[in-house]
């Protein structure tokens, strides 16, 4: 057993400027995984891992350094370099910064614009973007949906509150969205019409990116392994430089009225491969499989909430599980305070055939026990995930929504 993540106290895993979490809900029982351990393949580690994406789908990734000296990568390099890229504002996101700082943590330049993962790094950029995001949900409404780009076919930008649905009925969602695609901020595709007070921040934006997709790569590697998938296959489908639906996105729930509650984002499955979640109040629940009850994800500080989606159900036959999971107001004392998460996105190239993959054995037999499984139909990765998106939108066609979840428990 393991013990170095398991020394920290709560204190260290609770949000302290919050309310706290309340102790009487029910919570999901997600493992807790060390990212400084996968990356060095550690196999209690990777059993974790394994364990968690074909059981649950969710798990916490300790992004933290851990606390041993041959864990903590300080190098004064590093850390001086970390000092240097924050501007006057302490923030993080120079232009010139994002060039200085690729070049410490790219250990081996594989592809065009790859990193390696800093798990320190990426909490601070995203504790960066949360400031970002609060600026860009304090725009006027009219500003806003400037930027709403449904009838346009994309699922990028912004979504107004009311306008998703949560369920067959067309019940309104309450929450907004703020989507930034992967390939505008990479220079991959024309840029998309944006609020002018994200310009400052397309480094940050980049920085975020690179970091959560890199973090992506590093576990579908360790999966593709698992899987016996001839060495490299599910990252190569997940090229940094490939067009793909990839994004970020902020989520915004003001707090709810107390005499008139409801889901602020309906149950889903997500439709990508891979999401990486910041969340600091809680609001997330999953409903783990074989209950009917409804579980808090509570929020751990230093650590993202990692979960799988549809992709990963179909690329392996089923072998590995995007759970259901919704957004309710937060629970407790918190339930006053406005909820906003961080979401990082990683979906196959668009080009990509959303289909049971060939080489592995594992997904071989998976895929006899179910011959009539999930490839009912030949459809990629940009259709899927256009048809899903767009179908949860008020107006959009609510039966093309669904996902694998359906006929599953
Ligand atoms: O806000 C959250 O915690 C989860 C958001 C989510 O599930 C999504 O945007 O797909
Ligand atoms: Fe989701």
């Amino acid at each position: 057993m393991h013990d170095k993540a398991d020394r920290y106290d709560e204190a260290d895993l609770s949000f302290l400027e919050l309310p706290t979490f309340p102790e009487d809900v029910p919570t999901a029982p997600l493992l807790r995984i060390s990212l400084s351990r996968l990356s060095k393949s550690d196999p209690e580690e990777i059993s974790k891992l394994w364990k968690a994406c074909c059981e649950l789908g969710f798990f916490y990734l300790d992004l933290r350094n851990v606390s041993t000296t041959e864990d903590r990568p300080t190098s004064p390099a590093v850390d001086g370099l970390n000092e240097s890229l924050k501007n006057e504002n302490g923030r993080a996101d120079s232009a010139t910064g994002d060039d200085e700082r690729e070049a410490q943590v790219k250990i081996e330049p594989t592809r065009e614009f790859e990193v390696n993962v800093h798990g320190e790094r990426l909490l601070q950029d995203a504790e960066d973007l949360f400031r970002v995001g609060r600026s860009v949900f304090d725009l006027p409404v009219e500003e806003k949906i400037k930027y709403d780009l449904k009838d346009q076919g994309s699922y990028f930008g912004y979504k107004g509150y009311g306008q998703g649905v949560i369920d067959a009925a067309g019940t309104k969602d309450r929450n907004e969205f703020y989507n930034v695609s992967k390939d505008d901020i990479l220079g991959l595709s024309e840029p998309l019409p944006a609020p002018e007070l994200l310009d400052p921040h397309r480094g940050l934006l980049k920085s975020f990116i690179q970091q959560s997709h890199a973090l992506v790569c590093l576990l579908l590697g360790l999966l593709n392994d698992q899987l016996n998938l001839p060495h490299d296959k599910l990252p190569s489908l997940h090229r940094l430089d490939s067009i793909s639906g990839d994004q970020v996105r902020w989520v915004h729930a003001p707090p709810q009225p107390m005499d008139d509650r409801r889901t602020a984002l309906g149950q889903h499955t997500d439709f990508g491969s891979v999401t990486v979640l910041f969340n600091r109040l809680g609001g997330l629940q999953v409903l783990p499989p074989n209950t009917d009850e409804w579980c808090y994800v509570k929020p751990l500080r230093g650590h993202a909430v990692i979960n799988l989606g549809d992709a990963m159900v179909k690329l392996t036959a089923g072998i590995l599980r995007s759970n259901i999971h919704r957004v309710v107001n937060p629970p407790g004392q918190q339930a006053n305070h406005t909820r906003m998460s961080l979401v990082y996105f990683a979906r196959p190239a668009d080009d990509v055939v959303l289909k049971a993959l060939d080489g592995s054995t594992l997904i071989d037999q998976k895929r006899q026990q179910n011959p009539d499984g999930l490839d009912d139909e030949e459809i990629t990765s940009k259709e899927w995930i256009l048809r899903r998106a767009l179908g949860r939108r008020q107006g959009g066609d609510w039966t093309k929504a669904g996902g694998t979840e359906r006929g599953r428990v």
